[in-house]
């Protein structure tokens, strides 16, 4: 690959090592490609809202989910055109999509690993953004716990390898900034023993 100019910006490598790799690409989709997809999977995605159980009480989950298999034969346009262009941009053939609509500032996601027991080992997780700019926060499990922090741009693409699910925890904290809706996509490759079960989450 060419030196990139002095403006030009390739995928920013935000962690490489035995920890695992983190990428950053800006502007994979561009600016009204990303935000006719998030209007159309705004209107058209049958949102959830989940409950689930802490410190003994059920609360809500602070944002809507939706899940799809991509060879759905009914998957929406936006998310057929968003698994070409991640496939494109990765090289990964991945199977399924989790959608995440972070409504304002409250909405959040804890953070977290993905489920390592429904991934398969060799493949990353690949995050397209959608509508308003979100800070992710990745911190290293280990002492001294390094911590990273990536602005989520509409239309970027994240890449996490496997291995960071194992050492880095994951999280989009709630923020008092008046932002406006966010929608992520968050690709996956699925072990085979895929049950339909805990398929949508
Ligand atoms: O919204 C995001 O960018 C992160 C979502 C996430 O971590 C997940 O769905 O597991
Ligand atoms: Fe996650």
């Amino acid at each position: 690959m060419g030196q990139l100019g002095l403006f030009e910006r390739g995928d920013d490598v935000l962690t490489d090592g035995p920890l695992g790799r983190v990428t950053y690409t800006p502007e994979l989709i561009d600016a009204a490609r990303a935000a006719a997809w998030f209007d159309e999977l705004r209107e058209r995605v049958e949102w959830r809202s989940e409950r689930r159980m802490m410190y003994e009480r059920e609360v809500d989950v602070p944002r809507l989910v939706a899940g799809f298999r991509l060879d759905d034969a009914n998957l929406l346009a936006p998310l057929r055109e968003a698994d070409a262009a991640v496939r494109a941009a990765t090289g990964v053939t991945f199977s399924s999509v989790g959608l995440n609509f972070y409504r304002d500032g409250r909405d959040s996601v804890a953070p977290h690993n993905d489920h390592l027991n429904e991934l398969r080992k060799d493949k990353p997780i690949a995050l397209i953004s959608l509508g308003s700019t979100r800070r992710m926060t990745i911190r290293a499990k280990a002492p001294p716990r390094r911590v990273l922090h990536v602005d989520l741009e509409p239309g970027s693409l994240l890449v996490m390898s496997y291995e960071t699910q194992l050492h880095y925890d994951h999280g989009i904290p709630k923020t008092d900034e008046s932002v406006g809706p966010r929608i992520s996509l968050a690709f996956r490759v699925r072990v085979p023993s895929d049950g339909r079960a805990n398929f949508y989450r």
